[in-house]
């Protein structure tokens, strides 16, 4: 929806209100938007206007996504599937053989980061996508349907096409496929350390002999982030930089770590959080209410009201995720003064990076023990090790994750791949740039990608891939304004106002100048560049080459293993198949 929709609508679906009021007022909203682009097509020809900047706005301001629906009640449709498939998935709760029933927040997520039990993560893996995706399986192909028809009233040929529209650049697909390609060879050493390590505390035999990794065991619902493996993983015996027993100790609270973060903002001269930000936030999970916990940052557009809605638990990734949620808020700040139309990121990836590029800083051992989170930090080459494979298991675990997201949904939307295709297509992508495999058998019975929020949300995924590549690149340019001389992974800009303002004069553009623009004024090149990620994780590269070098199987097959267990289905009929008809070949020849 387009900004000033928001007003009308987000107060309301900020509390995650009822289904009627998030429907009607879209519709109502929907017929403003389309009067103005109505009017900005009919006035006369603006594409011809000699002023760059007024075209843009032009431009944007005909860009109505899926208010350009024609039919009213399709449209009304649409966003009442859309309604019930975030309804199933922020009511889903699981009950254990345990006898203990949780929803997602906080205590699967706690279940899956801490427990080491093979069956129980299983367990809990199964069931969440049970109690979510399986039950929006019909939903979501008629979303398809809808939201294609939708996004082609608005003179796009696919959804697809309508969200890299936001990229502005012919060759973005090729770019990051170029990107994930150049990081590929490093995500295959962690996955070959991590695999091993793995199959140390699990045993040999749960592993498929294909080299995948069974997808529950990574201490994450879906597999894509494996901080939570660093008590496995952590080589070198050094206090741990998971600083989250630290902030038990001194009795960290939400509020707490909500101002460690504004802070750090305020140390580089950046906007501080308005007072409407600490009234009206919600920042733990309120009692006896179902809300919707993934964390999100909210726009009022009124250029006072920022939200940020989090179920905030008291560990250090929920403390980078406060960074990330308020780097949200302070790109809101930054261009709140902008055309309405130029109230959005450069492009979606500078959105998502903003935030984490602090918490780079934050995250380091230097800076944690600035802040006290850290005691004894050991200045040797055995706690960097320690330190850059805990920031690998977050940014280089993510890489093929945050690739396929969007790989999956832009062949459902092209209609390559059918409803009846949706999870052996999921699967595959799955595989073969992960390198993990499901635990127990699949079908298209379920739809595991309605197990991940974004799914249902309908959120664009690969904006999160682009943030993880150009945090790097702007982080590199931040600490060099900072005077910072040291290696790249030892770099904190607390406190640097030069830091602080180079960052800040490009957050104030907004989305008024493209992004390569953007991307100039902060690193000096227009280009996505994945050379300061390498730059970054190289001592980590060297040693993890070191460590695998008695590992012949480094990588694994394309193609899904058998998993161990689990009862038959189309995807398994069709290995039972394969693996008669190879018997019976073997038995005539
Ligand atoms: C935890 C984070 N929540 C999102 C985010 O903050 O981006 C939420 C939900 C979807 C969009 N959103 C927003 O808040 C937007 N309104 C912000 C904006 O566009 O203005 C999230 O989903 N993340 C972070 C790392 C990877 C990914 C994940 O957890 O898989
Ligand atoms: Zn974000």
């Amino acid at each position: 929806m387009e900004p000033y929709a928001f007003e009308k609508s987000t107060k309301k679906h900020f509390e995650n209100c009822c289904l009627y009021f998030q429907v009607n007022k879209s519709v109502e909203v929907a017929q403003i938007e389309k009067e103005w682009a109505r009017r900005a097509n009919a006035r006369f020809d603006w594409e011809k206007l000699k002023d760059s900047y007024i075209v843009r706005q032009f431009k944007k301001i005909t860009h109505i996504g899926i208010a350009a629906m024609k039919d009213e009640s399709k449209l009304q449709r649409l966003n009442h599937v859309m309604s019930e498939m975030e309804e199933i998935y922020s009511g889903g709760k699981v009950c254990l053989s345990t006898g203990d029933c949780h929803a997602l927040e906080p205590g699967l997520t706690r279940l899956l980061a801490t427990s080491r039990d093979y069956d129980l993560l299983q367990e809990v893996w199964v069931k969440w996508r049970e109690v979510t995706g399986k039950k929006m399986k019909n939903l979501y192909s008629e979303f398809v349907e809808l939201i294609n028809e939708a996004h082609r009233d608005g003179g796009y040929s696919d959804t697809a096409a309508a969200w890299k529209s936001k990229y502005e650049s012919e060759t973005f697909e090729q770019d990051i496929e170029d990107l994930f390609i150049q990081l590929g060879p490093l995500y295959k050493q962690l996955h070959a350390f991590v695999r091993r390590k793995l199959m140390s505390v699990y045993g040999k035999d749960k592993f498929p002999t294909s080299g995948h990794i069974p997808a529950h065991l990574f201490g994450n619902m879906w597999s894509q982030q494996w901080n939570s493996l660093l008590d496995l993983l952590q080589p070198y015996d050094k206090e741990s930089v998971d600083v989250t027993p630290a902030m038990k100790e001194q009795n960290y609270t939400a509020l707490k770590m909500f101002q460690v973060s504004d802070e750090f903002f305020q140390s580089l001269g950046m906007l501080k959080m308005p007072k409407a930000f600490w009234e009206h936030s919600m920042i733990e999970k309120p009692k006896g209410r179902q809300v919707q916990c993934h964390a999100s940052a909210w726009n009022f557009y009124n250029k006072k009201d920022f939200r940020v809605k989090q179920c905030t638990d008291v560990t250090m990734s929920d403390l980078i995720t406060v960074h990330h949620e308020m780097g949200h808020i302070e790109y809101y700040l930054m261009y709140k003064d902008k055309p309405i139309v130029f109230q959005n990121g450069a492009n979606p990836g500078f959105h998502e990076a903003v935030g984490d590029v602090l918490a780079l800083s934050v995250s380091t051992p230097k800076h944690l023990q600035k802040i006290n989170l850290l005691k004894n930090v050991v200045d040797d080459k055995e706690s960097d090790i320690n330190f850059m494979l805990s920031m690998a298991l977050d940014k280089i675990a993510f890489l093929p994750f945050g690739y396929l997201m969007d790989q999956w949904r832009w062949s459902v939307f092209s209609g390559e791949t059918p409803p009846s295709q949706y999870n052996e297509k999921w699967w595959q992508l799955r595989c073969k740039y992960q390198g993990i495999s499901p635990p127990v058998m699949r079908s298209e019975d379920d739809f595991d990608p309605g197990a991940k929020y974004h799914i249902p949300a309908n959120t664009p995924y690969i904006r999160y891939f682009v943030s993880f590549i150009i945090q790097f690149q702007f982080h590199k340019a931040l600490c060099k304004a900072a005077n910072q001389t040291g290696p790249l992974h030892t770099c904190d800009i607390y406190r640097s106002k030069e830091a602080g303002k180079l960052l800040s004069d490009v957050l104030k553009l907004g989305s008024s100048k493209p992004w390569e623009y953007a991307m100039e004024k902060i690193v000096g090149s227009r280009k996505m560049d994945a050379a300061p990620v390498m730059e970054y994780f190289k001592p980590l590269i060297d040693w993890l080459v070191e460590q695998n070098s008695q590992d012949e199987s480094i990588g694994w097959e394309d193609e899904c293993p058998m998993p161990p267990t689990g009862h038959s289905t189309q995807l398994s009929a069709r290995f039972c198949l394969i693996g008669i008809l190879t018997f019976l070949t073997m038995v005539i020849f």
